[in-house]
């Protein structure tokens, strides 16, 4: 019979935040020696490390290990097979932005698999899949974890979490919540100075790792969208898709069927002009543009947009990359609680994987 204090983990996803991710658990592993944390599995869309003992894979070496691995992916199905079939408690990392893999969630945490995800397309796809999770996780008593799928490693959805289960009534929530919209505009429409060219600032948005996969996903809204879509469910309100409400999108009508990102990436300069003109048409009422969203509880009402800001105010003020959202309650009054800072790139996102992966355990 296996030693109880084992954790196996199985990673799927080493990119951006795959890679900063397997960092921190290097550290966690060395810090925390009960559980022991067990890599046991590792893999992106092409390839996988794993062994039919679980033998631990060195997570310093593993990205070379992977590189250099022969071996394909297991299945979803398999996957959630070989982690039941250890005696050990298993967790599995999403740190893709795979669809097939949220769909499959039900299925990992009704075996009792814990899961920990910076994704968001499990969350905010459709409320049956929502509920379908949820369930699972109740039933068997894993524990389902995203708090990087808003605000990236902020305590957004904690926080969010702690006001609805002690009682407490929110009201509103509203502010910045994509961090390459909140880059973007920060650096290509400042409070100061004249700004960078937006097709300039997209890129350099991408290369820092701010944006999704395909920062059309960031352009169109939807990335926003998402994260509202999840914390109104929170709060209660039974959005049944982030295509249920309002969302502008920043992708010029030319651009809308492109093949690829890269594509996209590559012609969006013959649109800078149409951006200008946002931002010109801000700077004659003297003020300045930024992507923004809120939920109106009572109303049901969720937004995501352009919006004109004073240059003085908090939202205009933002720098680089920093999210800030306020949350309206009964208890904090006109006094909204308010949390800001980093809300994209790979530590930060990675951080609040960790973090969750770190309470998992504690349970362990
Ligand atoms: N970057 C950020 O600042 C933030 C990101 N997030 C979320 O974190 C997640 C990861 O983002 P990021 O690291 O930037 O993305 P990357 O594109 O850098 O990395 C994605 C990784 O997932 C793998 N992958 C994709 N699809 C599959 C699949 N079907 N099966 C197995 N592996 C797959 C990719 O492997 P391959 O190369 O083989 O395709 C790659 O290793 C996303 O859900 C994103 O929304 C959340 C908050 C902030
Ligand atoms: N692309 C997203 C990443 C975090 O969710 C963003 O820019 O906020
Ligand atoms: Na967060």
């Amino acid at each position: 019979m296996a030693s109880a204090r084992q954790v196996n983990i199985a990673i799927i996803g080493v990119g951006g935040v795959g890679k900063c991710f397997l960092g921190q658990l290097s550290q966690l592993a060395k810090r925390r020696p009960s559980p022991k944390l067990v890599l046991s599995y590792i893999s992106t869309s092409k390839k996988a490390v794993y062994s039919s003992d679980y033998a631990p894979i060195d997570i310093d070496d593993s990205l070379s290990t992977l590189a250099a691995s022969s071996q394909a992916p297991l299945s979803l199905p398999d996957l959630v097979e070989y982690l039941t079939a250890s005696s050990h408690k298993a967790v599995l990392i999403d740190n893709t932005s795979s669809q097939d893999i949220a769909e499959a969630y039900p299925s990992f945490l009704s075996r009792g698999i814990s899961i920990v995800t910076p994704s968001k397309k499990a969350f905010s796809g459709s409320y049956q899949l929502w509920k379908n999770i949820f369930s699972a996780a109740d039933k068997s008593g894993a524990c389902m974890y995203h708090e990087s799928s808003v605000g990236a490693g902020l305590p957004v959805i904690s926080t969010l979490h702690d006001l609805v289960d002690t009682g407490d009534e929110v009201t509103k929530i509203e502010g910045v919540f994509s961090g390459t919209m909140s880059f973007l505009f920060n650096s290509f429409a400042p409070t100061s100075g004249s700004g960078g060219k937006w097709s300039a600032e997209v890129k350099n948005a991408k290369e820092l790792g701010y944006t999704e996969p395909d920062p059309r996903d960031d352009l169109n809204g939807m990335d926003v969208a998402r994260k509202l879509t999840i914390l109104a469910r929170i709060v209660g309100l039974e959005i049944e898709s982030p295509s249920a409400f309002p969302v502008e999108s920043l992708i010029p009508k030319e651009l809308e069927s492109v093949a690829s990102g890269d594509e996209f990436l590559a012609r969006l300069p013959e649109f800078d002009a149409q951006m200008d003109e946002v931002k010109a048409a801000a700077e004659r009422e003297g003020k300045v543009v930024r992507y923004v969203g809120s939920i109106d509880v009572a109303t049901k009402q969720v937004k995501v947009g352009l919006q004109k800001f004073e240059r003085s105010s908090a939202i205009a003020s933002l720098k680089g990359s920093d999210n800030i959202i306020s949350f309206y309650t009964k208890r904090y009054g006109s006094n909204p609680l308010i949390i800001q800072g980093a809300g994209a790139g790979g530590e930060v996102t990675a951080h609040g994987v960790t973090a969750n992966l770190l309470r998992v355990i504690s349970y362990a």
